[in-house]
């Protein structure tokens, strides 16, 4: 479990003040995946690295699995970070070394293990990112998805509670991109691993997380599960994000929606009420006839959910907006 309270910073740059994250309480539950977004410059670099002290924070306290993070001398703040894995964007690993020197490395420095120790555990790990043929290359050797696994190795070699992850599939194409966010997904559920993400994409943060909190300026502007932020979006910045993700122009949208009659309606299905006839019912039932204006069929993690923007038109408009709304749905009427 980790707790922020309060915790924040401030960096000082040519006797300017520069508050890059504003005094914040965050809370991750052990064992989730928890993501925070925004864009550029919104402190989300620098909240995740106060979690492990690679940046000393200018105000609050630091509490992981009830231990005060922020009160660690230098010998307690290197045992802690061995529980604490890490991976990055550009994979930060060492050029000059093999794929295997690179994995046994947090070994070698955290000492207390005989070398065929470190080569044991360093095997088992190449086996579970699937890299067992590559233990003797040299990361310039590798591609961005394999060297993104052997970042993934080395941060788990110490067997720590809990994964950092700074961008760590956004210098990736989409099927690598896929693959790695899988291969956390299953270390989560296999290792009970606590996992704190940072992304700027909101597609990251449907398929992998459980949780999430939106950044803007330094402060967290939003949080919740994803479902229900993903889904209902309240702040701007979220809306944007999410917007972004379903690649939907609103502006455009609305435009289009001027050409359409009746009252149209947007239907939000979580769970098994997405694969449910519920339309061809609701429509048989109350006589009227409806157009569907934009939709979407997709998960959030392995959750199935719909979103559907349709235009209801004829018979008893009123008696099938009551039917939707008493369904397992969710109903918003965008043009009365
Ligand atoms: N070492 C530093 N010294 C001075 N200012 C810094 C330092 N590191 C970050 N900042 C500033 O703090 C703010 C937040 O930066 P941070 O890197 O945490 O944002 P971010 O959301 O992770 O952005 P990005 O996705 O671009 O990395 C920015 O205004 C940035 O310029």
């Amino acid at each position: 479990m980790i707790e922020l309270k309060q915790v924040g910073k401030t960096y000082r740059l040519d006797g300017r003040d520069i508050p890059a994250v504003r005094p914040t309480d965050l809370f991750v539950e052990q064992g989730e995946v928890f993501g925070l977004i925004g864009h550029s410059g919104a402190g989300k670099s620098t909240l995740l690295r106060l979690i492990n002290r690679l940046e000393e924070p200018s105000d609050g306290r630091i509490v992981v699995d009830g231990e005060d993070v922020t009160a660690l001398d230098p010998a307690g703040l290197r045992a802690f970070r061995q529980r604490v894995g890490m991976i990055f964007q550009h994979f930060n690993l060492l050029s000059s070394k093999t794929v295997a020197e690179n994995i046994g490395l947090p070994l070698k420095f955290a000492g207390g293990r005989s070398k065929a120790q470190i080569a044991e555990r360093v095997d088992a790990l190449l086996a579970r990112v699937g890299l067992e043929a590559h233990a003797r290359k040299y990361p310039a050797q590798l591609s961005g998805g394999q060297k993104q696994r052997v970042g993934i190795a080395r941060a788990l070699a110490t067997e720590p509670r809990i994964l950092l992850c700074d961008e760590a599939t956004s210098a990736l194409d989409p099927q690598t991109t896929t693959q790695v966010l899988q291969l956390l997904s299953d270390i989560n559920r296999e290792l009970g691993l606590t996992i704190v993400l940072i992304t700027h994409e909101m597609d990251v943060i449907r398929r992998v997380c459980d949780r999430v909190a939106v950044m803007d300026a330094g402060a967290i502007v939003e949080q919740g599960t994803v479902g229900d932020v993903f889904l209902h979006p309240r702040h701007p910045t979220t809306r944007r994000f999410v917007l972004e993700a379903e690649q939907v122009d609103e502006h455009e949208q609305l435009q289009d929606f001027a050409h359409v009659g009746g009252r149209i309606l947007r239907l939000t299905f979580r769970g098994d009420a997405t694969y449910a006839p519920l339309l061809g019912t609701v429509a048989r039932e109350t006589g009227v006839d409806y157009s569907i204006l934009a939709g979407r069929i997709d998960h959030i993690k392995d959750t199935p959910y719909g979103q559907l923007t349709i235009a209801l038109i004829g018979g008893d408009v009123e008696a099938a907006q009551r039917r939707l709304g008493e369904a397992d749905v969710h109903l918003e009427v965008l043009r009365p």
